[in-house]
């Protein structure tokens, strides 16, 4: 593998948040994705959990997910703007089998960007992700037309019909979100960087930007 320098790969450290009502999967999802891994036992989040996952972007570039694993309850509860403080990107996550879950998903936007920003204040990175899609034969509970005018509505980045069980879709949806934020970081390198707390390790120094950027 080539690296164009000797200070090895530029890494980084992103903090990603996965919200919604109970039981959507967010659990699961992170289950899949981190330790390839699925249970049908349900045991409900109490507070928050984190996972960390590293991916091999490409040749230059490492990129550490910080994944935060909110409780379903906690859209009721006092704490999510410390949860929220400094996350670059979120999943929200609805239950294709059960739509109050669906109905809840602009609530939980709506809360999302009422308590964090980019820099420039516009909403982070936000995917969508409609999960249990093993369990629909007819597909989505809403069109694909619906779910697009949705999102565009309430400024997610994409969505995605997702199943935690058989491993469908959520690769994806993390490389669409990773890429959104990354495209956002290369354009606001290194204040944007510094601000918000994340750590940029081995960067490649270039004319103006010398030495550590953390
Ligand atoms: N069929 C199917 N079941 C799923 C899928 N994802 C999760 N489940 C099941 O749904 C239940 C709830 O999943 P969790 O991952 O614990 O849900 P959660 O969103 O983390 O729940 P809270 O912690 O209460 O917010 C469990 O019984 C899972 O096995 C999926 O993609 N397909």
């Amino acid at each position: 593998m080539s690296r164009n320098s000797s200070l090895g790969p530029t890494e980084y450290l992103f903090k990603i948040l996965v919200i919604g009502e109970l039981g959507t999967g967010k659990t699961s999802i992170i289950k899949r994705y981190v330790h390839k891994f699925f249970s049908q036992h349900y045991r409900a989040t109490i507070g928050v959990d984190f996972a960390l996952k590293s991916l091999e972007w490409d040749s230059n570039t490492v990129v550490r997910l910080q994944l935060w694993d909110i409780a379903g309850q906690e859209r009721f509860g006092n704490m999510t703007r410390v949860y929220y403080k400094d996350a670059l990107g979120a999943f929200v996550v609805f239950d294709v089998t059960r739509p109050a879950t669906f109905d809840a998903v602009a609530k939980w936007k709506q809360d999302l960007d009422a308590k964090v920003s980019l820099e420039d204040g516009t909403p982070i990175p936000c995917v969508l992700l409609a999960n249990k899609c093993d369990e629909t034969k007819e597909g989505m509970v809403n069109s694909v037309a619906k779910m697009d005018e949705f999102c565009k509505e309430n400024m997610f980045t994409a969505w995605y019909e997702t199943s935690a069980k058989e491993n469908v879709h959520i690769d994806d949806a993390a490389k669409t979100l990773v890429s959104q934020i990354l495209k956002y970081t290369a354009q606001n390198k290194p204040t944007y960087l510094k601000s918000k707390g994340q750590v940029l390790l081995n960067s490649v120094p270039n004319d103006s930007q010398k030495g550590c950027s953390c």
